[in-house]
């Protein structure tokens, strides 16, 4: 509580691609939400992780091909908070499932997820939770064990618990979302998850039936040979967090650590994969 960030609204022209290069780049220096507008695109970071030369050396700043404007202020966390919310609509996945707020009404579903998100990623916008989502309402999850590695809200490991898995570790690095993960669990009845603050590290000598990993490529790409001594055999590891273009990158590391490609679903250049042990 109490923290600074900066809220910076970027307007390209034309909006399309440089929104989805910006929201890339930008998640990768440290920016931790976005909310798209008809015209522009705002995003937030934490004051103390801001740099600025990293920020002015975006390739998408630097080159010619977008014309992109910013203005950027300082604004309190819980002016952040109330803002994010307020741009928060319910979505549905599929007929069966949806992402809402506390707040919202949706028409009766199998699966109803409510999330907080407050500071944390993961409300079903994004392309990557969205299909996500989409890979385990189709998987058989029941009585499963599920590890769900850098769950922000823990929107991922609710579904997994909603669909019948037996036990959820949640692992994230980032204390507000072990702390909003906590909270959304909790809010959606789901005892069976367990949220944990850490990274790789902390799965020494765990075992899992499927594993749910949606962070970025350089992570995962550091991780997966972790993620593969976790999995037994059998089971199914979900990735995404990369654009269509690191695909090979991705698949590659999987295959040496004895993955094999099992599916992929596209959405705006991002893509989520299925693999198996
Ligand atoms: C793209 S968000 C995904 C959130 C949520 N699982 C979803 O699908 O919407 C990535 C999350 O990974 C976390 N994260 C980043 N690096 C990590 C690491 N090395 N280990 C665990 N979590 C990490 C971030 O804090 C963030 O909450």
């Amino acid at each position: 509580m109490g923290q600074t960030f900066l809220e910076f609204t970027f307007t390209p022209n034309p909006l399309q691609p440089a929104v989805d290069i910006l929201i890339a780049e930008l998640s990768e220096i440290g920016f931790e939400s976005f909310v798209e507008k008809e015209t522009s695109l705002v995003g937030y970071i934490n004051e103390k992780d801001f740099n600025e030369e990293q920020f002015l050396e975006l390739y998408v700043l630097q080159t010619g091909d977008f014309q992109i404007t910013y203005t950027t202020k300082s604004v309190a966390q819980q002016n952040w908070n109330a803002e994010w919310e307020k741009s928060f609509d319910p979505i549905y996945i599929g007929e069966d499932c949806a992402v809402r707020a506390p707040f919202h009404k949706v028409r009766p579903v199998t699966y109803d997820i409510v999330i907080e998100p407050k500071m944390s990623f993961g409300t079903g916008h994004h392309e990557t939770t969205h299909m996500m989502l989409q890979h385990l309402l189709e998987t058989d999850i029941s009585g499963k064990s599920v590890l769900d590695m850098g769950c922000g809200t823990g929107v991922l490991a609710i579904l997994a618990a909603k669909k019948g898995a037996a036990q959820i570790d949640a692992v994230d690095i980032d204390n507000w979302c072990f702390k909003n993960s906590v909270e959304n669990a909790a809010r959606n009845d789901c005892p069976q998850i367990q949220v944990f603050e850490g990274d790789a590290s902390y799965l020494k000598n765990k075992m899992y039936d499927i594993i749910i990993a949606n962070i970025n490529r350089n992570i995962l790409l550091e991780d997966i040979p972790t993620y593969a001594s976790c999995l037994k055999k059998g089971g199914q590891l979900f990735l995404s967090g990369f654009y269509l273009s690191d695909l090979k990158m991705i698949s590659a590391k999987c295959e040496a650590s004895g993955l094999q490609f099992l599916k992929k679903i596209e959405k705006n250049n991002w893509v989520a994969v299925k693999y198996v042990h």
